[in-house]
């Protein structure tokens, strides 16, 4: 059995991740934790998410002391803010700890990209280098040969499921950008209250216009420029992109077909839509990304949908997690 810490453990992925690892057979959690400052700490998180009751009956602690809780750990999820887990990874690798992280503070190696999309300074350039992207349809080899993890953002991962498998296979002319539009719900700003995502002031409405940090991400990792635009959108969960990219002359609608189930067959957690393309509700609550697409001449539009929560953050980081340690991709998941 793994000894497992979750960090962030009362925020809308790191419930998420309580909830799926605690039905792991492997995983034994040994801690949920939370700010030192915390006013959560001591609940139990069942009182704070009474869909849990009977089932996760864990107390939050606050996390005090680092180095105690780390020496218990062997494998630790963050679910914490950027800089919370820019600080805290490092301490946990110090131990032997395997950190499967969810937020952006490992995803890019350049700490310059850090300073400008994220407002402050990597400290740790060697150990960005170490991390591996956890893009798991994509990147299982260095997934399973490193100690710290990067799950993808939650856009990042609908808008690189889509459009990955067209350039892998050569199919798109990026003479023209890929231009990718993403709709999440409002649990993609987490627990914390503000103005800007209360009930009465969500409608639907694009933000970051040309400065979004997930536009970096997504362009370093598909290697080639994007653009990306963000909306907000008056539901609760859920991320639903359209990417519309240029194909090179003469391509055709099956051979992008091909691209996409020579990607996908063997991969659990990608569903293929063969006509039609995927709606949120088919996604919501469930570790899928589903994606669908439409040709026309010269372009392709490739829908994809996520929930933000599970194949956006921390159903995707359990996936990371299995494949480390060896065990079937889906386990705890389907
Ligand atoms: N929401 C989403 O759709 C997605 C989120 N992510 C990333 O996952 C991470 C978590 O997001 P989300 O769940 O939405 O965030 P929330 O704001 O909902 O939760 C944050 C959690 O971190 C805890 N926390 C805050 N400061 C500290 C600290 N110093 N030490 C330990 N725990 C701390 C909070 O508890 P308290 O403040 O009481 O201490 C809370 O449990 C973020 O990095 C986010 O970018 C990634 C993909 C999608
Ligand atoms: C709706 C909303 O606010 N979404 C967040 C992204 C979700 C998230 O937490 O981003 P990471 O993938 O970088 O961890 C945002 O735009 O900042």
């Amino acid at each position: 059995m793994l000894k497992t810490l979750i960090v962030g453990a009362s925020g809308y992925a790191g419930v998420e991740l309580v909830t799926y690892l605690n039905r792991h057979p492997h995983i034994n959690i040994t801690g949920i934790a939370v700010s030192a400052q915390s006013p959560d700490a001591g609940k139990s998180l069942s009182d704070i998410y009474p869909q849990l009751k009977g089932r996760v009956d864990l107390r939050l602690q606050p996390l005090t002391d680092v180095a105690a809780v780390a020496k218990e750990a062997d494998v630790v999820f963050l679910a914490t803010a950027h800089e919370v887990s820019h600080d805290l990874a490092p301490q946990f690798l110090e131990h032997g700890c395997v950190v499967l992280d969810l937020s952006g503070a490992w995803r890019v190696n350049s700490a310059e990209f850090y300073t400008r999309y994220y407002g402050f300074t990597h400290q740790y350039p060697e150990l960005l280098a170490q991390a591996a992207y956890g893009m798991a349809e994509w990147q299982a080899e260095q997934i399973k040969q490193t100690n710290l993890i990067a799950v993808p953002g939650c856009y990042p991962t609908a808008s690189q499921l889509a459009i990955k498998p067209l350039l892998a296979a050569g199919l798109l002319n990026t003479d023209q950008w890929p231009v990718i539009n993403a709709t999440s719900g409002v649990s993609g700003s987490g627990r914390k209250a503000s103005l800007n995502t209360s009930f009465c002031e969500v409608s639907l409405q694009p933000y970051g216009l040309f400065t979004h940090r997930h536009q970096p991400e997504i362009s370093a990792h598909l290697g080639t420029p994007v653009v990306f635009t963000p909306q907000l959108g008056s539901f609760p969960r859920g991320i639903l992109a359209t990417s519309t990219c240029r194909l090179k002359p003469g391509v055709t609608a099956e051979q992008v077909a091909k691209a996409f189930h020579d990607a996908y067959d063997d991969k659990p957690l990608v569903r293929l839509y063969d006509s039609g393309v995927p709606a949120l509700k088919s996604v919501i609550g469930l570790p899928f990304c589903d994606i669908g697409f439409a040709v026309d001449g010269e372009h392709v539009i490739v829908v994809s949908a996520e929930d933000n929560l599970l194949k956006g953050a921390s159903s995707h980081a359990v996936q990371c997690m299995n494949i480390r340690f060896g065990y079937p991709e889906t386990l705890s998941l389907l």
